[in-house]
């Protein structure tokens, strides 16, 4: 839904512009094709060459419209645009059908599209700003309007109006819905390499502890370090040390099972998760993983190596106690000189 801006211009936009910015697109895209259509239809069944040209208005606002915001993206501006635009259309088409055929019922539409596009605030002072104007039009044609009857001009009207008030609040729905699910994606990710982040790992690891004493399987945490990674950094410069932190989060979810989770502990240390795991098993999933990182051709040809702290969950023992004898068994591969694996000690209890 949100293609048609360059991501470049799309990460300028927090997400309930983006939300914003998806209303601003569909409004148009639905005034574009409306006025297309019933413009045609003016011309070619009712000859009404007036209400035709007021809808071919319509469809060259709605397509400047969208060709400036995908060039600016300048939501605001645009939003305001669009309300406005919409105002004016609606205004018009009040005078120039002297409020008959249902015509004042089109005003209904401005105050979900102000609202939605503009806020609470704007949205109420454009929509009161219209509905003032309107009834005072009313109020003063009334003594010469002839009574308003049933027709299929005016049948047809609030069909349309009927419709066009269902498709705005379903694709309202949809458009928050999409925001709604890309926030919370947000919320568990890191951002730099797109897996899960520490805070969403801590309560994957609770969780997965409420099962094991379900279950009774076995839970293995691994821990792990990218060796001597403040030299890459030194040597290659701080953004390919990021580019080799996204080429070992693919590495990692690569290899990973699909009910391992993996994600992003700390700036260069990553922690996944092994339900339903002994330690041996979890050791074949790093050795896997060992040799593609061997295998893989990372930026500039830079050799890297992993070492890694594995810690399987203890009788009684917390998350944080089980995560410290990862720690302290990453903390022994590092000493041992790096690129391995250790499997830590049980607790001693005392
Ligand atoms: N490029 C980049 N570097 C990071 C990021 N987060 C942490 N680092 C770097 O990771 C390096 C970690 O260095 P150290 O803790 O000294 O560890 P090391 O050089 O990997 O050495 P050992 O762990 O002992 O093998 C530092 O230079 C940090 O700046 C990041 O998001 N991007």
């Amino acid at each position: 839904m949100t293609r048609w801006l360059s991501a470049r211009r799309l990460d300028t936009l927090c997400g309930q512009q983006r939300h914003q910015a998806r209303l601003v697109h569909i409004v148009l895209i639905l005034m574009a094709v409306y006025f297309a259509f019933i413009g045609t239809l003016n011309v070619v069944i009712f000859k009404d060459y007036n209400l035709a040209a007021m809808d071919y208005v319509g469809l060259v606002t709605a397509c400047g419209l969208l060709g400036y915001f995908r060039h600016s993206a300048n939501l605001k501006l645009t939003a305001w645009l669009v309300v406005i635009s919409i105002a004016l259309i609606m205004l018009y088409f009040v005078h120039q059908t002297g409020g008959l055929a249902y015509s004042v019922m089109w005003v209904t539409l401005l105050p979900p599209i102000a609202f939605f596009l503009l806020g609470r605030q704007s949205g109420a002072l454009v929509c009161a700003a219209v509905f003032i104007y309107v009834g005072i039009f009313f109020y003063m044609s009334l003594p010469d309007m002839p009574a308003v009857q049933p027709s299929t001009g005016s049948l047809f009207n609030i069909l349309e109006i009927l419709l066009a008030h269902w498709l705005l609040f379903r694709l309202y729905e949809r458009s928050r819905s999409e925001a709604y699910s890309e926030l919370e994606r947000l919320s568990v990710t890191d951002k730099l390499t797109d897996l899960y982040n520490r805070s969403h790992l801590d309560d994957l690891l609770q969780q997965e502890i409420t099962r094991h004493h379900r279950s009774g399987q076995a839970l293995t945490l691994v821990l792990c370090d990218i060796d001597h990674f403040k030299q890459i950094n030194d040597k290659y410069g701080h953004l390919t040390g990021d580019v080799i932190l996204r080429e070992l989060a693919r590495l990692l979810k690569g290899n990973m099972r699909g009910t391992d989770y993996c994600g992003r502990w700390g700036g260069e240390e990553f922690l996944i998760i092994c339900p339903d795991t002994p330690a041996n098993a979890a050791t074949a999933i790093i050795s896997k993983l060992q040799q593609s990182i061997k295998e893989a051709d990372m930026t500039e040809h830079i050799r890297v190596t992993l070492s890694f702290g594995i810690a399987t969950l203890q009788h009684g023992e917390s998350a944080d106690d089980q995560l410290r004898r990862a720690d302290s068994a990453l903390y022994e591969a590092k000493r041992l000189g790096r690129d391995r694996m250790i499997i830590a000690e049980a607790a001693v209890s005392v």
